[in-house]
């Protein structure tokens, strides 16, 4: 699946990723680290929204480094960027469309999506806009599956949500792990994230401090690897 080797990566002059790998999981890769340690970043260098100006990005056994975004979507990558993003003046339904058009399978997944997603269907003529938090971080990955990717990109699913609805949204994760898609995570719910991740990396400053097996890990030493 994804890997990133030895990346490094920023903006401008700006120099944000030091030598950060991202080691390859069929199921879930979880990244942890501070506000400002450079989580999006190494995100937005994965899909190709940055070019890394050192490293390597490996995807499903290719290089994709150079490629541009539409084309790593293309391979079966999906970017859920952080703050649930869909066009709020659109219903639901029409937010679902967008992205279906022209699919060969577009109906299918649409309603495969209503289908694996309740709050979606209950508010399926709502502006989405008017949605919750957590409807409308469903419906950004709703719209992200509906492009059949082997690897989901989720830049913190469960941020600004409130408490009750982060269980929703760490089920629906796990569920699609179980159903074989790929994900990389970037989570603040750092007990949730390492429950669900077979492999978690943290990031302070920039580097990798810390990497291992979800779940045989403590957190209080991922708390403390995520201080430098
Ligand atoms: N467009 C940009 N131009 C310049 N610097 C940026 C830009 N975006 C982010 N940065 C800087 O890069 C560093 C890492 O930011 P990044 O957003 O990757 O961190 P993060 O770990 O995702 O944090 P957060 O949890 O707050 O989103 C920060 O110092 C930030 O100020």
């Amino acid at each position: 699946m994804l890997e990133m080797i030895d990346i490094d990566a920023g903006y401008g002059q700006t120099s944000v990723l030091q030598g950060v790998s991202i080691p390859s999981s069929p199921k879930v890769v979880a990244v942890l680290g501070h506000n400002g340690a450079g989580k999006t970043t190494l995100l937005r260098a994965a899909i190709g929204l940055i070019r890394p100006t050192r490293g390597i990005v490996m995807f499903d056994g290719d290089d994709v480094t150079h490629l541009a975004p539409n084309r790593r979507v293309k391979r079966g990558m999906a970017y859920v960027a952080q703050g649930q993003q869909s066009f709020g003046q659109l219903t639901t339904m029409e937010n679902l469309q967008l992205v279906a058009d022209g699919r060969r399978n577009g109906k299918e997944k649409v309603a495969e999506m209503l289908e694996r997603f309740p709050a979606l269907r209950q508010f399926a003529t709502r502006k989405a806009g008017l949605l919750s938090g957590g409807q409308r971080q469903q419906l950004a990955i709703a719209r992200a599956l509906i492009t059949e990717p082997k690897l989901l990109i989720l830049d913190e699913p469960t941020e600004g949500i409130q408490p009750t609805i982060v269980a929703e949204i760490e089920a629906t994760i796990i569920g699609l792990a179980q159903d074989g898609l790929s994900v990389l995570l970037v989570e603040q719910h750092i007990g949730f994230a390492l429950e669900a991740a077979e492999k978690y990396v943290v990031l302070a400053s920039g580097r990798v401090t810390q990497s291992g097996e979800g779940g045989t890990v403590a957190m209080s030493a991922v708390h403390d690897a995520m201080v430098i």
